[in-house]
C-alpha cells in the first residue's frame, strides 16, 4: 500500500529568545512550521531545548515539544526559508553580520523589532537592507498590538506582516499564524514599522504621567494627540495614512499605553515617580526600545520639519530638564491662537484626517461584510 504523502514542514529561524522571540517561536511551531530558535546564552538554548521553557523571559509558558533551540548561528539558520529577528534594535546590525555566512541564498528575513539604530537612524528593515546582500522584496518587517506574555497564553491578538512585495509579506503572514494569532498584510513598510517605533515614545509619556499621579484625562488626551503626532511624523517620511490608524499604529499605542507588562510604560512610570534615567535603564532588565529612540526619532522629524512636542517632552524628562509633573505637551503652544484640533499642524493636516479616513473604511468594511479582509 503506498504510503501518504506527508507535506515537509517549513523550516524557519528564529533568532533572539528573549520575550518577543520566543513567544513567536511559539506562535509560528503552533502554526505548524519547523522553527529552530537561536538563543546568545548555551543555558538558555539549553532550556529551551530540553525542558521547552524559557523561565527567564516567560515564566510560567510551556512552550511546544516541537519548538528546537541552540546557541550555534549556522545550526539554527541551515536550511532555514524564513529568518525571523527578534534582538534588541541596537543589536541587530552585530548580529546580521554573525549570520550573513550561514544565511540561504532565498532566504526571507523579517525584522521582528520596533526600535531606530542609533547613529544611522535607520529603520530596522533599512539596517536588514544594508547589511545583507538581499534584495528589499526578501525583506519584511510584523508589527501590531503583540504584548509578548500575553500571547505566550494564547491570548487572540493580530498583527500587520509589510513588504515592498505583497507576495512576500503573504509567505510570512501564511506561516506566521496560530489559532490565537491572525495575520493582516500590508506592503507600508515604512508606515508599519514606524508605528512600532513611535507608540513606544508615546507609552513612555504615558507611563510619566502615570508615574505623577495624573488620571484618565491626561492619558485620553496625550494618547489622542500622540497619535496626530506619530501619523504626522510618518506620513512626512512616506508612510500611508490608514497604516496609522490601523493594528501597527492605533492598536499597538492603545495595548502598549494601557498595560503594565510594557517595559516602555513602565520605564515612564519609574521616571514619573521620581527616578532617574540612570536608575531606570539599572532596573529594567529588558529591552525598552522607546529610551533609545528619542534622540533618533527627534533626528528624523526635525530633518522633515515635523513638531514632536509630546516626544520631546519625553526627551527633556529622560535628559532630567522637564519635572515628570509639568509634562503635559499638548496642552502648551507658543502661540495665543486657539489651534484647529485636526493636526499639530495646520499645514499638513495629515493626523485628524487619518483617524476619520480609517473610522470611514471601517464602516465601508461592516457594509461590505469584511469582504477582502487579508489586506489591513
Ligand atoms: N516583548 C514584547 O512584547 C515585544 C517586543 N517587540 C520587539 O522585539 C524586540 C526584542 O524585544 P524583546 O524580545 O522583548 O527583548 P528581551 O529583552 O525580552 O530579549 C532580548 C533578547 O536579545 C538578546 N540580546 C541582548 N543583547 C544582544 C546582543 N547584543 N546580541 C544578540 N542578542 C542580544 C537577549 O539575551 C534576549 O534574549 C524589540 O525590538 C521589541 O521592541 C515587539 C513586539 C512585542
Ligand atoms: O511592542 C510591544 C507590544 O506591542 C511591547 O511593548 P514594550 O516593548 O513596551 O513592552
Amino acid at each position: 500500500m503506498a504510503k501518504p504523502v506527508v507535506a515537509p514542514r517549513t523550516r524557519v529561524a528564529v533568532l533572539g529568545a528573549g520575550s518577543w522571540g520566543t513567544t513567536f517561536a511559539k506562535i509560528l511551531a503552533d502554526g505548524g512550521a519547523d522553527v529552530m530558535i537561536w538563543a546568545r546564552r548555551p543555558e538558555l538554548a539549553r532550556e529551551i531545548q530540553e525542558a521547552k521553557r524559557n523561565s527567564d523571559y516567560l515564566p510560567g509558558i510551556n512552550l511546544p515539544l516541537s519548538l528546537r533551540s541552540t546557541a550555534r548561528l549556522e545550526l539554527a539558520l541551515l536550511g532555514a526559508e524564513q529568518v525571523f529577528v527578534a534582538v534588541p534594535s541596537q543589536s541587530l546590525r552585530a548580529t546580521l553580520t554573525a549570520a550573513e555566512p550561514y544565511l540561504g541564498s532565498e532566504a526571507i528575513v523579517v525584522s521582528l523589532m520596533k526600535g531606530v539604530e542609533k547613529g544611522t537612524d535607520l529603520r530596522m528593515s533599512e539596517v536588514i537592507a544594508q547589511t545583507l546582500p538581499i534584495p528589499d522584496e526578501r525583506i519584511a518587517v510584523v508589527s501590531g498590538p503583540n504584548l509578548a506574555l500575553e500571547i505566550a497564553k494564547q491570548q487572540p491578538t493580530a498583527a500587520v506582516v509589510s513588504s515592498t512585495s505583497l507576495e512576500t509579506a503573504q509567505r510570512v503572514a501564511v506561516l506566521s499564524r496560530a489559532p490565537y494569532f491572525r495575520t493582516f498584510v500590508n506592503t507600508d513598510v515604512i508606515g508599519t514599522e514606524f508605528g512600532g517605533v513611535l507608540k513606544n515614545l508615546i507609552a513612555v509619556a504615558i507611563g510619566i504621567v502615570d508615574g505623577v499621579g495624573y488620571g484618565e484625562n491626561t492619558k485620553a488626551s496625550i494618547i489622542t494627540r500622540g497619535l496626530a503626532e506619530m501619523t504626522d511624523f510618518a506620513v512626512a517620511h512616506g508612510a500611508q495614512v490608514e497604516t496609522l490608524s490601523g493594528l501597527a499604529g492605533l492598536g499597538d499605542l492603545i495595548a502598549t499605553c494601557q498595560s503594565p507588562l510594557s517595559r516602555n510604560n513602565t520605564a515612564g512610570r519609574l521616571l514619573g515617580q521620581g527616578f532617574t534615567l540612570t536608575d531606570v535603564v539599572k532596573q529594567m532588565n529588558q529591552t525598552t526600545e522607546g529610551l533609545a529612540s528619542v534622540a533618533p526619532v527627534l533626528e528624523l522629524a526635525k530633518a522633515k520639519g515635523v513638531e514632536m512636542p509630546i516626544v520631546e517632552q519625553v526627551r527633556q524628562v529622560l535628559d532630567g530638564t522637564l519635572k515628570p509633573r509639568d509634562m503635559a505637551p499638548h496642552l502648551t503652544t507658543d502661540s495665543d491662537e486657539p489651534q484647529g484640533e485636526r493636526s499639530l499642524d495646520d499645514r499638513s493636516n495629515q493626523g485628524g484626517a487619518a483617524v476619520w479616513r480609517s473610522i470611514k473604511r471601517a464602516f465601508d468594511q461592516l457594509r461590505d461584510g469584511g469582504r477582502g479582509s487579508l489586506r489591513d
